[in-house]
């Protein structure tokens, strides 16, 4: 019988042993299913994913990314091995750099003007994600903050290459498509999760469980944050704030 939380499976159940990534990947799989099969998703790959709602979307992960790239600045900040900390750092830049220059992009093919993003609301799900990357980066211990970001790498590198499977040259958005199933991209991700691999296996079994809890909220804030732009989700209290 087994006494250590770092050999007991996420879930609960005793037995199968893994890295970090391995458990949480198992832990979130029924998640990654719903996240593959959401209807901004598939509509997303075939094409027929409706403007308003990829504008939407943009817009808002913009805000995202602003939030995210603090997040993996902090990281930077607080991590012991250099190397880590110089892959932080350039992830904090390649998040504000290389993706918002994609947003940038389909804001200009919109027509979507400063003014038009600015009338569009921060959405409930987007504040909430961002700011619980912002309260992990500054609150929590490093090994967990490396868990909270990792499913923004994990997660959409799985989506842009499934969705590349569909995509043709003369898809709509292929550019977002070609960006998250990038090699140089899939190889970002392999050094975050090594790197999350490591903290894991290098702490203590409390922080271990609460680098699980962050990888499973920050996760489930992916699918959240697809589903309300699905939505285009706004604040219910709208009508008495403006
Ligand atoms: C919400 C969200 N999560 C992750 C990513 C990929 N960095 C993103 N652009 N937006």
């Amino acid at each position: 019988m087994t006494s250590s939380i770092a050999a007991i499976a996420p879930n609960g159940d005793a037995g199968a042993q893994g890295t970090f990534c391995d458990d949480m990947w198992q832990r979130t799989a029924d998640l990654m299913g719903a996240i593959h099969d959401h209807p901004f998703n598939t509509a997303l790959g075939d094409g027929t994913l409706e403007r308003d709602r990829f504008a939407f979307y943009i817009v808002q992960d913009g805000r995202y990314l602003e939030a995210f790239s603090k997040a993996l600045a902090t990281a930077s900040t607080r991590a012991a091995d250099p190397a880590d900390a110089a892959f932080y750092a350039q992830s904090a830049h390649t998040a504000l750099a290389a993706e918002r220059m994609l947003h940038a992009g389909y804001i200009e093919e919109f027509g979507l003007g400063a003014e038009d993003a600015a009338g569009i609301a921060t959405s409930p799900t987007c504040l909430a994600y961002a700011s619980f990357l912002q309260a992990t980066a500054l609150t929590a211990p490093y090994p967990v903050l490396a868990a909270a970001v990792l499913p923004c790498f994990w997660i959409y590198q799985d989506v842009g290459t499934a969705l590349l499977q569909k995509a043709g040259p003369e898809h709509p958005y292929q550019k977002w498509i070609s960006t998250y199933s990038d090699p140089a991209f899939a190889a970002s991700v392999e050094q975050a999760k090594s790197i999350t691999d490591r903290l894991a296996t290098t702490t203590d079994p409390a922080t271990r469980e609460a680098m699980g809890e962050a990888y499973c909220r920050a996760a489930a804030y992916e699918w959240m944050f697809w589903d309300s732009a699905w939505h285009r989700e706004s604040w219910p209290t709208a009508r008495w704030l403006s």
